[in-house]
């Protein structure tokens, strides 16, 4: 009898729930060559979709001789509240291969659900990856996958994505990854996914995870690799132009009025008729009038993400941020004189003013 979610779900063993591991030794991958087409068929969905042919016959066996070499880790005797995974693994953290494995998925990855609704491009694999042998009898008992944040990045996996490395055309029975409906586990409501060489099982994992299990190798062994894939941080705006974002449109739109309208002030303050605080006052319009066209490139989500232009401009923003500041201080000085001749001697009010206030800021 599979485990009962019960009180909780039945979550994947605490070494096999996607947490970041202690990083091992990465050895060194096989080449993976692009594809040209691969069509991808959605078995559920928002849920379980299959790219077949992701790996070819070759990749499959060199990935295979890499994880024989490998010193594979029996899983230990199953603590309480875990599921019960009966299989030899290796777990490492690789981006480099994370990177890898995306690149190569992303021309045939669809636009996959985050959960409210919205279906974005995933962004990236998680690094953490883990190599999988099952010999007959071993099995992954029936759990659900959790979320991981990539620390480096902070993007969120939604997804697993299950590379087969061996299957139905090595001899293996048995060995499917099975999902189910309902908690019931009735066989009406059981999906199988077809254990074939080579397929991607991508299925959904965290929140929205089905009820899920590797059931029993009958005969030959079974291989995978599988990593966690991430999609888009919730609060991020798509960059503009890309599936039909207009950016930050509301900043966008904000920013470039409020050109215009800085623009108008700083030519009405040229024809101000008062005596002090005028030039003051139009540098500051100017100084803020040159944070605009920044504010509206760095936040209007219309450079990529972690780009050396939006880095390089959101330093020259926030530079000119601190010099408005000093700007506006000084503004503040001139605008609180007591003798409005325009003379050092009309600062001595501000300072008369200011003096008394840092040794209560002090005493504070
Ligand atoms: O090996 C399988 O078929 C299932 C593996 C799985 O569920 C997992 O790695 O979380
Ligand atoms: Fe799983």
């Amino acid at each position: 009898m599979a485990k009962k979610a019960g009180s909780g779900k039945q979550q994947a063993s605490n070494d096999t729930a996607r947490k970041p591991q202690a990083t091992q030794s990465t050895p060194t991958f096989p080449h993976i060559g692009p594809k040209v087409t691969i069509p991808s068929h959605v078995i559920l969905t928002d849920q379980i979709i299959l790219l077949n042919n992701f790996l070819n016959a070759l990749e499959c066996q060199a990935f295979i001789k890499m994880i024989e070499m490998l010193p594979l880790e029996l899983t230990p005797p199953k603590k309480r509240g875990e599921a019960e995974r009966v299989n030899y693994r290796f777990s490492m953290q690789s981006p480099t291969f994370a990177e890898k494995l995306f690149s190569l998925l992303l021309p045939h990855l669809p636009q996959l659900d985050t959960g409210n609704g919205i279906r974005r491009r995933p962004v990236a694999c998680n690094p953490n990856i883990r190599l999988y042998k099952y010999t007959p009898s071993q099995h992954f008992g029936a759990h659900y996958d959790d979320s991981v944040v990539d620390s480096a990045t902070g993007y969120r996996s939604e997804w697993t994505i299950l590379v087969y490395l061996s299957g139905v055309e090595d001899g293996v029975e048995g060995g499917e990854t099975l999902f189910y409906k309902t908690e019931k586990r009735k066989p009406n409501d059981t999906i199988t996914a077809p254990l074939t060489r080579g397929t991607a099982l991508l299925h959904r994992h965290g929140q929205h995870c089905m009820l899920h299990e590797g059931s029993k190798v009958l005969k030959g062994i079974k291989n995978s690799v599988t990593a966690p894939v991430g999609i888009n941080p919730d609060c991020g705006i798509t960059r503009a132009g890309q599936e039909g974002s207009l950016g930050n449109i509301a900043n966008i739109i904000v920013c470039g009025l409020s050109i215009f309208l800085v623009i108008g002030l700083v030519v009405l303050v040229e024809r101000r008729k008062a005596a002090v605080g005028r030039v003051e006052f139009r540098t500051l319009l100017i100084i803020y009038l040159l944070t605009l066209p920044f504010q509206l490139l760095t936040n209007g989500s219309l450079l990529e993400q972690g780009s050396t232009a939006l880095v390089a401009l959101t330093a020259i923003h926030a530079g000119l941020v601190a010099t408005l500041f000093w700007s506006l201080l000084f503004n503040a000085l001139v605008a609180t004189q007591f003798v409005e001749d325009g003379t050092i001697s009309s600062m001595l009010a501000s300072v008369v003013q200011i003096c008394p206030t840092v040794p209560c800021l002090m005493l504070h």
